[in-house]
């Protein structure tokens, strides 16, 4: 259930027309996610998606809009939000921040094979070039300054075994983010939650070969880190069994593959790669032992198991990735 907040027919029909978008004939409500209000809404101008933002503040989701109409303007498939007469895509409803953004066709794919990963490995080179101009800035939020503000508080309620694993993952993210290789790689916007329910794909056209990924969304944990971040989370959740936790070499390697044929990865990303893949771990891990056992005041989280990002972290420190070359033969 994701409607905290019921908007009217009429409210919507009144934000549509100021919109420019004319008259809102239908409004249904979004059963999936837990963080907004979400609502599909039909208009003579097409299909829209409007979201009442529950916990974003009016501060926070410029970036956020505004960096997905950059994308969109730059043909990355993305929600584009839609602009009142003055420009502006952030709007209020019910006295909430909420925006109204094109819906994407399809739906996601849960147990992506070798051809999701590479559809979306070649996008995610194409939206990190297409973000380089960019012209705002907001840090990522959910990263290492709040890894060591957080691994304090989540840490007296794990076992000895996991506390002494998250404290000293913390310690080694910590030296790699203070080295020379780290400072030089290469930076911009990143989605930072690229996960499989993040990503749509349509069926596309009668015989065409493959999945048609459709577009990336829900960029609310956007913000500017390394490109390698975000590559490794995304290696993390669409490249591994998800039973174990063990990384699949041949989706792997097919999604390094089409990252690469867009941009290929720099000297020092490619050394980076396996300690960025235990950083992406490591984020989730702690954001969702943070979810878990400090939910929020009228906490709207359904809290995801922690214990799965502790077995990819693990698998990850016990089992680098082999070298890029390496895997090239899996593809
Ligand atoms: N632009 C869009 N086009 C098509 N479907 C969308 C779009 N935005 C959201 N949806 C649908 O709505 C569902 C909920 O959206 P989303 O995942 O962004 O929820 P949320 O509550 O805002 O965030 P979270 O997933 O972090 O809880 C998605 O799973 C997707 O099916
Ligand atoms: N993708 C996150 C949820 C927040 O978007 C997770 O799986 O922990």
């Amino acid at each position: 259930m994701a409607v905290y907040t019921k908007v009217s027919l009429e409210e919507a029909q009144a934000l549509s027309r100021e919109l420019g978008l004319g008259e809102a004939s239908a409004l249904r409500g979004i059963e999936g996610g837990i963080e907004n209000t979400n609502y599909f809404m039909s208009t003579v101008e097409g299909e829209y998606v409007l979201t009442l933002f529950e916990r974003l503040s009016f501060e926070q989701l410029p970036y956020y809009l505004y960096l997905m109409k950059h994308l969109a303007q730059r043909g990355i498939p993305v929600p584009d939000p839609v602009a009142n007469r003055d420009g502006d895509v952030l709007h209020t409803v019910q006295g909430k921040p909420a925006s109204v953004v094109t819906r994407l066709a399809g739906r996601s794919e849960l147990a992506p094979g070798v051809a999701h990963g590479r559809a979306v490995g070649a996008m995610l080179a194409r939206m990190h070039l297409a973000g380089r101009d960019f012209n705002r800035s907001q840090p990522n939020l959910r990263g290492l300054a709040w890894w060591n503000e957080t691994v304090p508080v989540v840490k007296p309620y794990l076992d000895p075994p996991q506390a002494a694993l998250l404290q000293s993952e913390l310690a080694f993210q910590n030296h790699v983010a203070a080295s020379s290789a780290y400072a030089a790689l290469p930076r911009g916007p990143v989605h930072a939650d690229l996960f499989r329910d993040n990503v749509m794909f349509d069926s596309g056209a009668d015989g065409q070969a493959g999945p048609v990924l459709s577009g990336f969304f829900d960029f609310y944990f956007a913000g500017d880190d390394t490109w390698l971040f975000d590559l490794a989370v995304c290696l993390n959740d669409w490249c591994i069994d998800l039973a174990t936790g063990a990384t699949d070499a041949a989706r792997t390697a097919a999604f390094l593959q089409a990252y690469e044929s867009v941009r290929p990865l720099t000297g020092p990303e490619r050394q980076l790669l396996p300690a960025m893949l235990r950083a992406g771990a490591l984020r989730f891990w702690i954001s969702r032992l943070w979810d878990f056992h400090l939910p929020r005041a009228a906490d709207m989280l359904k809290a995801h198991d922690p214990s799965h990002f502790e077995r990819v972290l693990r698998e990850r420190v016990a089992h680098p990735l082999a070298d890029i070359g390496q895997l090239a033969v899996c593809a």
